[in-house]
């Protein structure tokens, strides 16, 4: 098998006393998706945020690319190319839709040069730009001020933030969350896509398990902090350890989203 492009080993966290992460160990490779998935408060946000750099371990390392990037913050693994969705803090509220992308396009570039030569440039920019609102069914909404969009279309604007920015290694936390019904599809769709070049690094975390279903190539699971059970979807889906989770876990969290037919017929 290649070699991961991300990997997390022994990683831990500890607030206080209380280990959100909890030593774990898992691999992602190139060209599959994988959905982080596990009861609320399981660790999953927290996973995400050490893997991504916005916090910092207590103990046990992150790879990318081969590379030890635990001590590195989140612009420096965004550099190296790890594009996270939906942190929402990467919108200029006041700019437009496209003049937001256009910014991404031109720090990917490197916004280096004479004023010449960059305004040339600032053409293919646009155009870079316009292609990736199109690719999130934005172009629409291009010269909207990004304040002014809706939960859904600000979501997708972050998407388009984050593909300008060409990551391999794309995370998703909750894609679909407080999106209407119809804006639902349109980022699966995007998320499909990307999946289908087969070349990229895909992590999700999501509860909705039609989601995750219909997606991932593989299902890791939170509980406590711990990793309880990585592998296929069908497989993780219908173990013990899952169903025990899902099970033991508060009303909240939607049983039947992860259930097999032999869940249900526990709570039916
Ligand atoms: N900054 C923090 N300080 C203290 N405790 C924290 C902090 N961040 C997370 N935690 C705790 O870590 C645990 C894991 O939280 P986390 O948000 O990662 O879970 P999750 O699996 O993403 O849950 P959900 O599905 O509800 O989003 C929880 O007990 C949470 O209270």
């Amino acid at each position: 098998m290649s070699h991961p492009v991300l990997e997390t080993r022994e990683l831990t966290i500890r607030f206080g006393g209380h280990a959100a992460v909890d030593g774990v160990s898992a691999a992602f490779h190139a060209g599959t998706l994988t959905a982080i998935v596990g009861p609320n408060g399981a660790g999953k946000t927290t996973y995400f945020n050490l893997m991504s750099g916005q916090l910092a371990a207590t103990a046990g390392r992150v790879l990318l690319d081969g590379v030890d990037v635990t001590g590195l913050g989140p612009a420096a693994r965004a550099r190296r190319g790890m594009g996270r969705a939906f942190q929402l803090t990467n919108l200029f509220p006041n700019l437009s839709v496209l003049e937001n992308v256009r910014l991404a396009v031109q720090a990917r570039a490197g916004g280096g040069g004479d004023l010449l030569s960059l305004w040339s440039r600032r053409r293919d920019w646009i155009e870079i730009a316009e292609r990736v609102l199109e690719s999130v069914n934005l172009a629409n909404a291009r010269h909207t001020p990004a304040a002014a969009l809706s939960h859904g279309d600000k979501r997708k604007l972050d998407v388009a933030i984050m593909m300008a920015l060409e990551p391999h290694v794309l995370m998703f936390d909750e894609p679909t969350a407080g999106m209407s019904v119809d804006e639902v599809p349109v980022i699966l769709d995007l998320i499909h896509a990307l999946k289908a070049e087969g070349t990229r690094t895909i992590l999700l975390v999501e509860h909705k398990m039609d989601v995750v279903r219909s997606l991932a190539d593989r299902i890791v699971v939170l509980h406590n902090g711990r990793l309880v059970a990585d592998g296929e979807p069908a497989e993780v889906i219908a173990s013990p350890i899952v169903q025990e989770a899902y099970l033991g876990m508060p009303a909240r969290t939607t049983v039947q989203d992860l259930a097999s037919p032999a869940l249900e017929r526990a709570h039916g």
